[in-house]
């Protein structure tokens, strides 16, 4: 296979339960299927409609465990008491053939991308427009229970204290705007100088 121009960006979105992201990362990948999505193992149950290989490998604690320990995992967390990881040959693979990835995992799998592939990540947090909202979210979408929704609550101010580690913030108020804003720091991130390196083959770089 002919080498990719440039090697793809990997968007970390992170933000609090309910505040959107999974919608807006949904909407980058509609608008653009070259995008790769990253699909993260965890050990939580699946929600009704969700599938296997499609929102989450599904898998039991000791199997996560032995991916962590054999590296399979780029980096991996817990989250509200299970183990979330983030698989690391699709996503190598993937940058390396010039494709953008996007992960939705939370601030701690952040942290642990920038120190795992600092120059291939570019952190967006999305915070809720207000903590009212980020419950009606939540209960609004219907996938969690009372004792779900307030342990995601009560992690919200915590996950949201987080927001300053990040590249790019914004708050998703209008859903329109908030997938305009995110497509453009993707953009912006592919055209970013350090990323540029098959340039400098065709056009002068000044000592
Ligand atoms: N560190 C890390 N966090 C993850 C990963 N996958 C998902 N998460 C985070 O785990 C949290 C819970 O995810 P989930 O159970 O799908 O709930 P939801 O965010 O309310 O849809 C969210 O903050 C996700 O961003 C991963 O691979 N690594
Ligand atoms: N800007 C928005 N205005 C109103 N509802 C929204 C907006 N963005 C997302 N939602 C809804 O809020 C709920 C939570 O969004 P979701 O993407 O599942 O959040 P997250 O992945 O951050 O947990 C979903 O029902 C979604 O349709």
């Amino acid at each position: 296979m002919a080498k990719p121009s440039r090697r793809g960006v990997c968007l970390v979105i992170s933000a609090p339960s309910g505040a959107g992201k999974s919608t807006i990362a949904q909407a980058l990948r509609e608008a653009d299927p070259t995008i790769f999505t990253s699909i993260s193992v965890t050990t939580r149950a699946p929600r009704p409609g969700e599938e296997e290989g499609v929102h989450y490998y599904f898998r039991d604690m000791p199997t996560f465990r032995r991916m962590a320990e054999a590296g399979e995992l780029l980096e991996w967390a817990e989250v509200f008491g299970r183990g979330y990881g983030t698989p690391r040959a699709p996503l190598e693979a993937a940058l390396a053939a010039g494709r953008d990835v996007i992960l939705d995992i939370d601030w701690q799998g952040h942290r642990l991308m920038r120190q795992a592939m600092a120059d291939d990540v570019v952190g967006l947090f999305v915070l809720p427009p207000s903590l009212e909202e980020l419950e009606a979210r939540l209960r609004g979408r219907k996938t969690d229970g009372d004792a779900e929704i307030a342990s995601r609550m009560k992690a919200a101010m915590g996950e949201m204290s987080h927001w300053p580690e990040f590249d790019y913030v914004l708050v998703n108020d209008d859903l329109d705007k908030a997938v305009a804003e995110a497509r453009s720091v993707l953009v912006a991130s592919r055209l970013a100088r350090a990323r540029r390196k098959d340039l400098e083959a065709l056009w002068p770089v000044a000592g």
